[in-house]
């Protein structure tokens, strides 16, 4: 069996025919941990839902081989004045094993309890979700993606607004999936923290501008490169027609060359 989970070849996203993400080429491996790194604007939650499939490929191909996916988006897009309890969220991990309405099993709920012990909140089943802080809040999303048992995981800045100790419980969480053989990519603005825990990074300026190992990849000059090419982008400029190239030809831009990722390593 193949060892890579996703496959990018000349990925091109966007909306309204402006690309955000523009030229990915590259491989993720099962089981490693990718820090995603950009500016605002740079195109890291479109690339997060081209990977889960909400987004359609401009041009381009986005192999994905993996048996289930759990994509926690950002924050921001959660309601959370639905009338719900942290029970009710939490058991969406199930939905896709039992559906929406299926009982849950006897299994299920200490399954349940268990994934909210992992994240320290045992005892919040009842709370209503617009009586908890951001930090508890971000734990409950935990212990559903927990309850997902996904083999890939998308996480869309999961440590905004979120205090040192949360974060250092959650990253145990994160670790704990990977050391299962999950494969994890974690959009993320901390440099520090993808310096400390994440041994690959994905940096991106709406094109690529470098990935593979962190150590290399978060240096002066490559976030220099990230700063420039976001700072020189024309938001008016449309984006390249593939159609009027030559097959087999890459085209090139003003401001950026294609970008082929070739070596990811192993966690
Ligand atoms: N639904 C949409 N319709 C039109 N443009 C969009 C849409 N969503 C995002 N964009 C644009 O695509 C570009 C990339 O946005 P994206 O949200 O992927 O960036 P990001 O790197 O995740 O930013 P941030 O760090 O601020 O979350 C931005 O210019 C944004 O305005």
């Amino acid at each position: 069996m193949s060892n890579t989970c996703l496959e990018f070849k000349n990925l091109t996203l966007g909306y309204h025919g402006h690309a955000a993400i523009h030229h990915l080429s590259g491989e993720v491996q099962r089981g490693s941990l990718t820090a995603v790194v950009g500016a605002n604007g740079s195109g890291k939650s479109t690339l997060m839902k081209g990977i889960a499939g909400i987004l359609k490929p401009i041009s381009g191909t986005c192999v994905t081989r993996y048996q289930r996916l759990a994509y926690l988006s950002q924050q921001s897009e959660i309601d959370r004045t639905f009338p719900a309890r942290v029970i009710d969220l939490v058991s969406l991990g199930y939905w896709q094993k039992r559906g929406l309405l299926g009982r849950l099993t006897s299994r299920d709920r200490a399954g349940l309890s268990g994934c909210l012990g992992a994240v320290g909140l045992t005892g919040f089943e009842k709370r209503p979700l617009d009586s908890l802080s951001g930090g508890q809040m971000q734990r409950a999303l935990f212990a559903r993606t927990m309850l997902q048992d996904a083999d890939l995981i998308l996480l869309d800045e999961p440590f905004n607004a979120v205090d040192a100790r949360t974060i250092a419980d959650l990253m145990k969480v994160i670790k704990g999936w990977v050391s299962e053989g999950r494969t994890v990519l974690c959009v993320l603005h901390d440099h520090a923290l993808v310096r400390e825990h994440f041994l690959q990074t994905l940096l991106i300026a709406r094109n690529p501008v470098a990935w593979g190992a962190t150590a290399e990849v978060m240096t002066f000059e490559n976030l220099r490169r990230a700063r420039s090419f976001q700072e020189a982008w024309d938001e008016q400029a449309g984006w390249c027609d593939e159609n009027t190239e030559q097959p087999g030809q890459p085209h090139v831009h003003r401001d950026h060359l294609p970008y082929q990722h070739k070596v990811v390593g192993h966690v």
